[in-house]
Order: C-alpha cells, then structure tokens, then sequence
C-alpha cells in the first residue's frame, strides 16, 4: 500500500453528490478534493462492465492526464428481485439524452420490481469500488457494499442520486433522510473508503 502524501487529492468524478461526500470523509485526514469537473477533465467513456472497470478508466485517464494521482468512484444500486439490476448500469437508467432524471430512474426501478411481483422486502445493496491511480500506471482497489431494501415512494431530500428509495438495513430513515455524516458512516461508499484510508494515514 503506497501513501498519499499530499493535502489536495483529485477526484476523478464529474458528479457533485460523491464528490461532496468523499471531501467530507477526507477532512479529517487534513485532505482536500478538486474534482475532474473544476480542472475541465473530460468524462470518459464507462466501457467496462464491471465497476473495477470503470473506475479503472476513469482514475488512469485522470492521472495521465493531469499527472497527478486520481482518485475514481464507480458504483451502482444492485436489486436482488431485478438480477443485480441496474448494478453497472444505474447511471445510464437515469440518463435522458439531455442529462439525467433520477425520479424517472427510480420510477423505472419501482415499476420493474411491480411488474415482476417482487416481494416485500426488496432487498438492494449499493455498491462502490475505489480506484486510486498513481502516475506511473499503478493502482489499488478499495470496495464497499450497503445491503438494504427498495421503498416507495421516495422519501428525503438529501442526498443524490437513487437515495429517496434506499433504505439501509437497520434503519427507517432512507439515504436522502440521512444527513450526509450519519450517511457516510455507513454507505458503501463509507466502507470502501474505510479500506482506502490506510493510504491517507500520517
Ligand atoms: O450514494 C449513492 N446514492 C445514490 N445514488 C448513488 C450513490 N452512489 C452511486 N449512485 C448512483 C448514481 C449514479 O447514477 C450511479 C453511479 O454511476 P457512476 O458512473 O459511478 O457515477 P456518475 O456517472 O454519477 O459520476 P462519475 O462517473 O463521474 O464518477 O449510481
Ligand atoms: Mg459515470
């Protein structure tokens, strides 16, 4: 496991929800985040199909681009009832051809799980898997999982994403009813970065 020595990391992300989150799961550790977005990165092209695999390409194309290492997130929503559904694909179900539409995302997860006749409960996890790419081609993966059920209708405003239908297990309160502490403490993107500290510890 190599150190990240340095007290502003990039994070090969263009989405403002995960990126909110890891600058505050890195504060304590005196880390600061610029994401790809505010360095005009361009977002490449998720051609994996698996979440190593995306966020492979999108911490390599961030570290090479910039020659700096890069931090990338890939993650997804996994229903049991749906086969692992949207799993890699949770983004494209949001996408519309002119951005993306989370209630109709999460609309179309509902109706799926109605036309299959899913029984209660619905259980889902979250999925995150962290790609830490150092300049000279290297990397290091870090991943972490949620289980917990799909509920409806949506419920919370905070959060991002397919949070208003999520709900942990071991909880009433969905992601979006969580603030943003008491989520990272938990989500899969909280226990990937759990495994992804000991790169930070100093
Ligand atoms: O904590 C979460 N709470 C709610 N939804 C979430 C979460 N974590 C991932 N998700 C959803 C958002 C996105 O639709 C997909 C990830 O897709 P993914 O390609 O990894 O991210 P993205 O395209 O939004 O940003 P980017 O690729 O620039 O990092 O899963
Ligand atoms: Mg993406």
């Amino acid at each position: 496991m190599r150190r990240f020595t340095g007290d502003r990391l990039l994070v090969a992300t263009h989405n403002r929800g995960k990126l909110e989150e890891i600058a505050h799961l890195l504060e304590p550790y005196g880390v600061s985040v610029v994401g790809a977005a505010e360095l005009n990165l361009p977002e490449p092209e998720e051609t994996e199909d698996t979440f190593v695999g995306n966020a492979r390409i999108k911490a390599h194309a961030a570290a090479r681009a910039t020659g700096l290492p890069a931090l990338a997130d890939d993650s997804g929503l996994s229903v049991d009832a749906l086969g692992g559904d949207p799993g890699v694909y949770t983004a494209d179900w949001a996408e519309t051809g002119s951005g993306r539409d989370f209630a109709m995302a999460m609309e179309k997860v509902w109706t799926k799980l109605e036309e299959a006749n899913a029984p209660e409960p619905r259980t889902a996890r979250f999925r995150c898997t962290f790609v830490l790419a150092w300049p000279d081609g290297q990397d290091e993966v870090f991943e972490g999982e949620i289980p917990g059920r799909i509920v409806w209708p949506m419920r919370g405003d905070q959060g991002h994403g397919y949070d208003p239908i999520f709900q942990p297990d071991g909880f009433d309160l969905t992601f979006a009813e969580m603030d943003r502490w008491e989520k990272n403490r938990i989500s899969h993107r909280g226990r990937a970065f759990e495994k992804l500290v000991t790169a930070f510890d100093r």
